[in-house]
This record gives C-alpha cells, sequence and structure tokens, in this order.
C-alpha cells in the first residue's frame, strides 16, 4: 500500500501545569531522555512521515536544537496560549512544499507511546474518509460529578469515545476550521472538534487504549512501562 508522504505538526508549546514544576513536561526525563524525544523518535521513524514541525513555547529553553531525525527535516515555529492556537501556528508554519490539499497529521508531544500500526491504520483510512483521528470507545461507566464531587448521574456511553492523536485533515481545510473557532471564541480541544463546527464528521480509527498523553506525575511510570511494548 504506497504511504502518502505526510507532515505531523507537533504542540510542544505547554506548559505542563498539572503535572506541576518549573520543567514543562515535555522535557522531564522519561526512560532516560526527555519524554519529548520519545515523541519525536517515533513519528519520525514511520516510513509515511515525511517531517516534523514542532511548536515551541516563547522562548523555550529547552528545545534540543534538532534539525533532523532518522533523516527527516525538523523545523519548528512559536505556539500559542492554547493548545489549538499553537496547532494553527504550525500548520501555517509548514513549507510551502506541503499543498492546502495535503493531508497533514497533528499528533501531542506528551503521546510518546503511539504506535506505528495505529498511526498507518489511521492514514490508510482517514485519507478516503477526507480526515478522522485515533481514538477507543469509552469502556467504562461514565459519572457527572456535582460540585461536591459526588455522582449525579450516569452518563450513556453508547457511541462515546476518548479521543487521542494523531488526527489528520487536509491543511488548508484544518487552517479555516481553527480560524473559524478561534474568530468564534471558541476553544477547540482537538482538531476534530474543529472540523465538526463546520459540518465535517471525522473518521473515527480504533487505536489501542496505551496511547497515553503524559497528564500528571503518575503517568511517567507508566509510560516508561508502555514505552518497549507499544512500539
Ligand atoms: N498552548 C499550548 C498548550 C498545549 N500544547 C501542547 O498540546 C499537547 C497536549 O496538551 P496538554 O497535555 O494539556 O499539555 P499542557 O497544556 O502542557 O498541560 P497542562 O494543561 O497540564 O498545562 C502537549 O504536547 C502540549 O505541549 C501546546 O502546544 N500549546
Ligand atoms: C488533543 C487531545 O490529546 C485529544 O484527547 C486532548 O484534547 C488534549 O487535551 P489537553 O487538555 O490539551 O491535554
Amino acid at each position: 500500500m504506497s504511504m502518502v508522504p505526510l507532515w505531523c505538526v507537533v504542540p510542544a508549546a505547554g506548559r505542563g501545569a498539572r503535572v506541576g514544576g518549573d520543567v514543562p513536561k515535555q522535557y522531564l526525563p522519561l526512560a532516560g531522555q526527555p519524554l519529548i524525544l520519545h515523541t519525536l523518535q517515533r513519528l519520525s521513524a514511520h516510513p509515511s512521515i515525511a517531517g516534523l514541525m514542532i511548536v515551541l513555547g516563547a522562548g523555550d529553553p529547552h528545545w534540543p536544537g534538532l534539525d533532523q531525525l532518522n533523516g527527516k527535516p525538523v523545523l519548528t515555529t512559536l505556539g500559542g496560549a492554547e493548545r489549538c492556537d499553537s496547532v494553527l501556528a504550525g500548520l501555517r508554519a509548514l513549507p510551502a512544499s506541503v499543498t492546502d490539499d495535503a493531508f497533514v497529521l497533528v499528533h501531542d508531544a506528551a503521546r510518546p507511546c503511539v504506535r506505528r500500526a495505529d498511526i498507518s491504520r489511521l492514514i490508510e483510512l482517514a485519507v478516503p474518509a477526507g480526515g478522522g483521528l485515533l481514538g477507543a470507545p469509552l469502556r467504562d461507566t461514565l459519572k457527572r460529578a456535582d460540585a461536591d464531587g459526588r455522582s449525579q448521574v450516569t452518563e450513556p456511553r453508547d457511541q462515546r469515545w476518548r479521543a487521542f492523536t494523531p488526527q489528520m485533515f487536509r491543511r488548508a481545510e484544518l487552517s479555516a476550521a481553527l480560524l473559524s473557532a478561534s474568530q468564534a471564541g471558541v476553544t477547540v480541544s482537538d482538531e476534530a472538534m474543529a472540523m465538526e463546527r463546520t459540518g465535517f464528521a471525522p473518521l473515527l480509527v480504533e487505536g489501542a487504549e496505551d496511547n497515553l498523553k503524559v497528564t500528571t506525575a503518575a503517568d511517567f511510570a507508566l509510560a516508561e512501562f508502555l514505552l518497549p511494548r507499544t512500539v
């Protein structure tokens, strides 16, 4: 199956407030190297990924200054206040060789355990579908909590999915959707939400649930356990 060469925008401009500390979580050590390097090594090793656009926080003193990885070009640009602002900045900074109708992947720097096979499956299915994302159906009962932390109601979980990354859409369509949301004062939590606002229904591609987003300090131990088991 011929793979479409794709660039991947990697939002890495967050502060990691839910982990805490002075160093943003993407630069904290994981299995002997900064978390972000595991993610970038995994992405750049994928045969269909042609290049990486890393979106950094202003004045980021931790970025190691990579300009290539696994023979793929690594470019950087500056992000914004919200993740969606950073993704839009990354899309705008892509090289001109990435045409408006080219598909682009977006993958969180904080997700180092993404499986190569899941990336391949997303690419295979999302291109004919016009765009899509990795995710998994919700498998736990879902509760809505009140202000006191007590369960108010059990939410229906049929047809509920957890959204992961990568998410994959055409460069110009995603850029326009993100700009539209921003101009409407809507902070979208993922690329699919921006696309849904335009009336497009992204394809949900089931991926492994161990595509962990490192969010709290406790996630580092789990990510270290998963890394060698999710290549
Ligand atoms: N303004 C922002 C906020 C987040 N991100 C990136 O988006 C990904 C997912 O965001 P999240 O896990 O929320 O990271 P943080 O925003 O750093 O975490 P927190 O909310 O705990 O501060 C991360 O790779 C993060 O670096 C970004 O590029 N720009
Ligand atoms: C994009 C994402 O990883 C999909 O689950 C998630 O929405 C990021 O949320 P965060 O609060 O910015 O980590």
